[in-house]
């Protein structure tokens, strides 16, 4: 038996903790046969299916050959560059992806997917499992190499087969082998702390909590939703906002000329907890799709396939919020969360499908607590997911017909607004359907007992505007006023008469909220998830910036209510994140203006008189 000895756990979580994806830093100094050999040694000790040993190692010294393959990885490249938003692709000029001709050696690990025959033990049921094996080599390899000091990084900027053609063409490696990595090894002249991807900001680690599930899946062990509400707590913007609004006036643009543009930039320095803040890009739409019960009332002219049609528009990059996004260099990112109808896997969709759209509300809760919790997950998790991979400004979008009836639901119970107040025109309704819309929510919030207490009017005052500085007004301003139902249990006036679109965006504000990353709300149906998300946390709010009014009635409610100015009113009601994604150039220049204007002091420009002086 080889038994362990004492300090072997240390030294294998030091060298775990230590290894590290090296693309820059190469040296030339060559690599000796007795290290190369214990390296390669410890990759064929690596377990594989059926112990069929899948792997071949195929060393490669010759910098002419090198030079060749790292051709292939560049037209790889150029293709990867062309098809980014133009902030990722900015950001990914600076990044090595390789050092395939600085690395004096490349292994090539392969994998023989024939190898051991037609009986191999449980790749017969999991013919992938041959490729896995030779993954687990790869990573005995990288480790044993770091504890030789050699650096590796692994290349995948290759197509495998014209990599593997290539081989073939060249050095006669057999036609039927899979190549599962190109290495890059040698000696280097150091070993970073931090992942090179994670330094350069492309992308974060996840928490280890986040990836374990206990027993169900979702289940962690702290509940999402009260991770993200204890992390909110937590953010205090006073110091960020103060250094911003300071620094403001030093800046050389006359006291106040920034207007709302100065608000933004010192809502995400009080966010970011520094001044200047981070640059808000890359940014990327996420647009939370849902269908909605409540359709069959007839309070839209359009067919519930419309939603799935324009999903499909959506992905295939011919809706508005495509011209949009395009036009700020944002991401597009479609979550399905509600749709009625059952959608094909595509790039850019997320399927988080809770259920197929939800119930009317009119007869009953439009969710149950179990979905709503669920779609507050996975808005959650969307917004964890897309700051991970690196984007540092969120922007919300939502596709669902007939949500501007729950939208107005929503936020009656919220504000206190009566149906008629909040019941707007949606996607352009004729009066007819507009008076049965407005009928069809009155009859909604009765029915759960979301109306309002004393007819047409507000329980709560709604708070001041945003003063343009950034300091977000007191959800419930009025003091010793009844709390709305709503208000007291938000979660259930959602699952009354929200939808499934809503509830996750509530999610992706808090998220977002919790990570301390922006983002830019859309129209009437971002506004409504919002008056939910602030309801259950009012800190919140210091991560949201209004992108704009749309001309919903029920959005502006919204908005006065949260206390948010919107930095654009052009009369828009598409939805999708259209007029947020506009709003995204604003949010940059804020933070830019924060970080680049000159003081009067270093430009040398003369302040102005104070009154008394006069001329
Ligand atoms: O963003 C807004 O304020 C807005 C205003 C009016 C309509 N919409 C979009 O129109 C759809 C819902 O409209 P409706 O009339 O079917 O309730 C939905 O997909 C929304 O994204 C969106
Ligand atoms: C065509 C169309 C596009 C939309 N985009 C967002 N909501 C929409 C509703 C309709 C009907």
């Amino acid at each position: 038996m080889s038994a362990l000895e004492p300090g072997d756990r240390d030294a294998l979580h030091r060298v775990l903790r230590a290894r590290r994806d090296v693309r820059t830093g190469f040296v030339d100094t060559p690599v000796d046969d007795a290290r190369l050999h214990r390296v390669l040694a410890a990759a064929h000790t690596a377990p594989s299916v059926g112990f069929s040993q899948p792997w071949d190692f195929l060393v490669l010294r010759s910098a002419e050959l090198r030079a060749e393959l790292a051709g292939l990885a560049q037209e790889q490249r150029r293709a990867f560059a062309a098809s980014l938003p133009a902030a990722r692709a900015r950001a990914f000029a600076g990044l090595r992806v390789e050092a395939i001709r600085e690395a004096p050696l490349g292994i090539v690990v392969t994998c023989d997917p024939t190898r051991g025959g037609r009986h191999v033990l449980g790749r017969h049921t999991q013919p992938r499992m041959a490729a896995h094996s030779v993954a687990g080599a790869v990573q005995n390899l990288w480790l044993a190499a770091r504890a030789e000091d050699l650096g590796v990084g692994w290349v995948s900027f290759f197509d495998e087969r014209e990599l593997a053609r290539r081989l073939h063409e060249r050095i006669g490696m057999p036609e039927h082998l899979e190549v599962v990595a190109y290495l890059c090894v040698g000696h280097v002249d150091g070993f970073a702390d931090a992942p090179e991807l994670e330094t350069a900001g492309w992308a974060r680690r996840r928490p280890l909590a986040w990836a374990v599930h206990d027993e169900t899946w979702g289940q962690h062990h702290v509940d999402p939703l009260d991770e993200t509400l204890a992390a909110i707590a937590e953010i205090d913007p006073a110091p960020g906002a103060e250094a911003a609004r300071e620094h403001l006036t030093r800046m050389t643009v006359p006291p106040g000329a920034l207007g709302g543009v100065a608000g933004i930039g010192v809502r995400l320095a009080g966010l970011a907890g520094t001044c200047p803040p981070p640059l808000p890009e890359p940014a990327v739409v996420a647009v939370f799709a849902g269908d909605h019960g409540v359709h069959a009332r007839g309070v839209t002219p359009w067919p519930q396939e419309v939603t799935t049609q324009m999903v499909a528009n959506f992905l295939s990059g011919g809706a508005a919020v495509n011209a949009f996004a395009a036009t700020v260099g944002a991401e597009v990112q479609v979550v399905d969360v509600g749709v009625a109808a059952d959608l094909e896997p595509a790039p850019g969709l997320l399927p988080r499908k809770v259920r197929r759209g939800t119930r009317d509300m009119t007869v009953e809760p439009a969710m149950t607590d179990g979905e709503v919790r669920a779609a507050v997950h996975a808005g959650i998790e969307t917004a964890r997911d897309l700051v991970v991979a690196g984007n540092r400004l969120l922007v919300t979008g939502d596709m669902g017909i007939a949500n501007t009836t729950a939208s107005a639901a929503l936020v009656a119970a919220f504000t206190g607004a009566s149906a008629e107040d909040v019941t707007g025109r949606g996607t352009g309704i004729d009066d007819a359907t507009h008076a049965r819309k407005t009928a069809v929510v009155a009859q909604a919030l009765a029915w759960h007992g979301l109306t309002v207490a004393s007819e047409g009017h507000p329980r709560s005052k709604p708070a001041a505007e945003d003063s343009g500085e950034g300091r977000p007004s007191p959800l419930y301003p009025s003091e010793g006023a009844p709390r709305s139902p709503a208000a007291a249990d938000p979660l259930r006036a959602l699952a009354a008469v929200g939808g499934l679109e809503h509830a996750a965006l509530a999610g992706f504000l808090l998220g977002a909220a919790a990570l301390r990353t922006p983002v830019v709300l859309d129209g009437v149906v971002s506004g409504a998830a919002a008056l939910v998300a602030a309801a259950l946390a009012p800190t919140a709010s210091h991560a949201w910036i209004a992108g704009h009014r749309s001309v919903e009635p029920a959005h502006t409610l919204a908005l006065q209510h949260l206390g948010l100015a919107p930095a654009l009113d052009l009369g828009l009601r598409v939805g999708e994140g259209t007029g947020a994604l506009l709003a995204v150039p604003v949010v940059t220049a804020a933070a830019r203006a924060l970080a680049d204007v000159a003081t009067f002091d270093a430009a040398g420009v003369t302040e102005k008189k104070t009154e008394q002086e006069g001329p």
